[in-house]
């Protein structure tokens, strides 16, 4: 299962803490930090991990329902847009 996120201050700024239903997740950033949003990121709480800044086009790959528990960053301003695709779902 594919879908776009999109994180705006005044609409959906931030995703609080879940597991995915996916045995991995794929999260690739589709613009940039400082550019075209400031905050955002995904923190894995069990690890204290935030992973911040990614790379336009690169992505970031996580288990999904078991070990990594994990949040959407508040997006303070601007517009953040990732892709995410449950492997498994
Ligand atoms: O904002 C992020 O990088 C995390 C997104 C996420 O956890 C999800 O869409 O399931
Ligand atoms: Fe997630």
């Amino acid at each position: 299962m594919n879908f776009v996120v999109r994180y705006k201050p005044d609409e959906q700024p931030s995703l609080r803490p879940h597991h995915d239903s996916s045995t991995y997740t794929i999260n690739i950033a589709l613009n940039r930090e400082h550019i075209d949003y400031e905050g955002g990121g995904c923190k894995f709480l069990r690890y204290n991990c935030e992973v911040k800044n990614t790379k336009l086009g690169w992505m970031l790959m996580h288990p999904g329902r078991l070990t990594h528990f994990h949040e959407g960053l508040l997006v303070t301003n601007g517009t953040r847009y990732i892709m995410i695709s449950f492997i498994d779902p």
